[in-house]
């Protein structure tokens, strides 16, 4: 998906006459590698980005809000969705469907603003057919193993059951880490917050974003 240019007066980026497309930042890891924690500190951090809220049939999880975390709904809705060309992409994971809801991230990157993405590399796959280079993807490791499972049982939202599933799910997500563009190993929660803005920031920052900079710098030159 390209994303339209925003006006110049609204500048993400803050510079009058250099305007940028919205770019989309996605982060998928072993479940209980970090994600989501990562994802609510960049939200908090950062204004220029916003959440892209997935569709899932999974029940909500205790604290979990409905709209805010997920969008939860039935099978049926979910499908419906599906047909009517309403999800940008869509996955099976650990039994139960996800999607991202088309028409927020469109209307966001064409004002400029950011989106960020918790989506499984079946996502990743799919979206960058569309996203090209609009899509910066980041893939969070956990320290080690054993450091995984401490976290998923540490959440105390899952049954033993569902630990042990997403431990064995681990591997296969492991797997995908080379289709990524950058790796965090969440280890510090500080520094993998930090990291991750670093990598943001330096995107933003790409020749192949900014829109109008041609215009500028041929201004730039005039008044030399
Ligand atoms: N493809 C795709 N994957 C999603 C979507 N939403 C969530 N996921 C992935 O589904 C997996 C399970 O998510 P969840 O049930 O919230 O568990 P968690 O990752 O352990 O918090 C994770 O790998 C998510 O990144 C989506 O809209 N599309
Ligand atoms: N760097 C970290 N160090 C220690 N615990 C962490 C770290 N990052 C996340 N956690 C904890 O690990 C658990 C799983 O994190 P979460 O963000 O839900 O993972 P994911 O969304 O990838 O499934 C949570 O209890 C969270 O507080």
């Amino acid at each position: 998906m390209s994303s339209s240019a925003p006006p110049s007066s609204a500048a993400p980026n803050g510079r009058a006459g250099l305007a940028r497309r919205g770019l989309m930042l996605v982060l998928s890891s072993p479940s209980g590698a970090g994600k989501t924690t990562l994802s609510r500190r960049l939200l908090a951090s950062d204004a220029n980005i916003t959440m892209s809220v997935s569709v899932t049939t999974r029940a909500p999880r205790p604290g979990e809000v409905d709209g805010k975390d997920y969008f939860f709904v039935d099978a049926p809705r979910f499908h419906a969705m599906r047909e009517a060309g309403d999800l940008l992409e869509h996955a099976t994971v650990f039994g139960n469907f996800y999607g991202t809801p088309r028409p927020p991230v469109e209307a966001a990157l064409s004002s400029g603003r950011d989106v960020l993405f918790d989506i499984d590399w079946q996502g990743v796959r799919q979206l960058r057919e569309t996203a090209g280079q609009d899509m910066v993807k980041v893939f969070i490791l956990p320290p080690s193993a054993q450091d995984l499972e401490k976290r998923l049982r540490s959440r105390a939202q899952d049954s033993d059951e569902v630990v042990r599933r997403r431990m064995a799910g681990a591997a296969v997500e492991i797997e995908h880490y080379a289709e990524y563009d950058y790796i965090i190993v969440n280890d510090n929660l500080e520094e993998s917050h930090a990291r991750l803005t670093a990598i943001l920031q330096a995107e933003r920052l790409k020749i192949g974003r900014l829109t109008g900079l041609s215009e500028f710098v041929k201004g730039l030159h005039e008044a030399l």
